[in-house]
């Protein structure tokens, strides 16, 4: 299925209601770092994170240390942010 980028106009919509994201400085990408209270409370997250990645059919490019992980979200098939980004963070945000 075509992936279309986010336009300008777009982007600043959807960033003021994406609690906690932000552009990322060197790519077409929207990131946020979260922190948990230790490791296993961090896994908890990721595990529940991957499940929605699956249903999405989309999925983080993320790392984690100790009790913080950091995900950024990009869109392979359109070469930058999309629609199917803004749906990924909101779910996320979700949790
Ligand atoms: C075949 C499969 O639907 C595609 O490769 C999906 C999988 N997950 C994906 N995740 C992300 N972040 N971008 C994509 O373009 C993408 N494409």
């Amino acid at each position: 299925m075509a992936v279309e980028k986010l336009s300008e106009s777009e982007r600043k919509n959807w960033l003021s209601a994406l609690d906690g994201w932000s552009m990322a400085s060197d790519r077409d990408a929207i990131e946020r770092t979260f922190k948990f209270a230790d490791f296993s409370e961090a896994w908890a997250f990721m595990s529940r994170v991957a499940l929605l990645a699956e249903r999405h059919d989309h999925h983080p490019e993320w790392s984690n240390v100790y009790n913080t992980v950091e995900i950024a979200l990009t869109t392979h098939d359109a070469d930058g942010l999309s629609q199917r980004d803004v749906e990924m963070a909101k779910a996320i945000n979700a949790l």
